[in-house]
């Protein structure tokens, strides 16, 4: 694997986000803490959920310090009461952001995903995203906000082994553009961001390390995405530069959804 060719840039203005308040889901580990910590860099109020509360605890010892601020709430997202409830609690002084990041899904060939199983993934990763999008509306509204969703990079062409995974965020991107247009005129902006091969959690360790190889290597720019580069275009797409962003997928893949894809499984 090719080590990334420059070393990650923060790019935007210290202060940039200052007085605003955003909430992230998944903010416990990987994409979501790095997105968290960068927001809260930048000035954020940041609420983060997840249902593990000692993973959301790491985040906010990491976050101490940060010209923002990190609370949270353990919550699992496919409860669609009680992460509508969390919106309510979250949003009820204002929301400037809401990323939805909580995510993920098993690799199995599509003949060998239960019904049950597909249900559950497109539960997660599609269902509980319009459940909080939905309660995070009219907040959103008042104070023309912004929705990113964390998608995949590749998500508009297929990819094998995950079926399930990709009709729910295909999915997510349909929801993002029909809102897009929904709520251009309360000043909404919805967009997904569509990561390649990133090394979190999810794809650490020994026995990742081979489907990780397999993926770089499909990667044209021959590299993984650095989790701070997510976190940094999800801070622009908060900020006024992205003020006229919206319905994107935005790929952030090294132009992995031009190379032959990222499949996780053999044809
Ligand atoms: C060309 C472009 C392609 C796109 C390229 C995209 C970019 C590539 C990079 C992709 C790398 C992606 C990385 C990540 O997303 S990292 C994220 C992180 N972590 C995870 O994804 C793990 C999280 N997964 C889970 O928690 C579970 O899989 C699940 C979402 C299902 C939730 O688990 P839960 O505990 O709630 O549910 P159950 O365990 O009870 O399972 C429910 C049913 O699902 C069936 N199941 C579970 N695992 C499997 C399996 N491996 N194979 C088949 N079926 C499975 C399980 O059996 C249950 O159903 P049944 O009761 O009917 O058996
Ligand atoms: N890593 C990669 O290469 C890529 C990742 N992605 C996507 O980016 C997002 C973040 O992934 P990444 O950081 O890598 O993986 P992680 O596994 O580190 O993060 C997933 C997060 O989602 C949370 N989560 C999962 N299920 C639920 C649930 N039911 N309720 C609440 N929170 C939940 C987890 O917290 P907890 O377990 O505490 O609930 C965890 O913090 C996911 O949607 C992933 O699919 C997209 C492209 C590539």
């Amino acid at each position: 694997m090719t080590e990334p060719s420059t070393p990650p840039k923060e790019v935007l203005r210290p202060g940039l986000l200052a007085g605003t308040t955003g909430l992230v889901t998944g903010a416990g580990s990987g994409i979501g803490r790095a997105v968290s910590l960068r927001l809260a860099a930048l000035g954020m109020a940041v609420h983060g959920t997840g249902r593990r509360e000692e993973a959301l605890a790491g985040t906010a010892t990491l976050a101490e310090g940060l010209a923002g601020s990190f609370a949270y709430t353990p919550c699992n997202v496919r409860e669609t009461d009680a992460v509508t409830a969390l919106v309510e609690q979250v949003a009820a002084n204002g929301l400037d952001l809401l990323v939805n990041n909580a995510g993920g899904q098993f690799f199995a060939p599509a003949a060998e995903i239960s019904q049950k199983g597909w249900n559950t993934v497109v539960d997660l990763n599609l269902n509980a995203i319009f459940a909080v999008t939905r309660a995070a509306y009219p907040h959103l509204k008042a104070r023309r906000g912004a929705v990113v969703s964390m998608s995949l990079s590749g998500v508009d062409r297929g990819g094998m082994g995950f079926a399930h995974s990709i009709a729910a965020r295909a999915g997510v991107l349909g929801m993002t553009r029909s809102l897009a247009l929904e709520w251009a005129r309360d000043g909404i902006r919805l967009n997904c961001i569509g990561p390649g091969t990133v090394v979190t959690e999810g794809l650490a360790g020994e026995a990742a390390r081979e489907i990780l190889d397999r993926l770089v290597a499909a990667t044209p720019m021959g590299e993984p995405t650095p989790v701070e580069e997510v976190a940094e275009l999800v801070a622009y797409l908060a900020s006024p530069a992205g003020r006229l962003m919206t319905g994107q997928l935005i790929q952030i893949d090294g132009a992995a959804h031009l190379g032959p894809g990222l499949h996780l499984i053999a044809s």
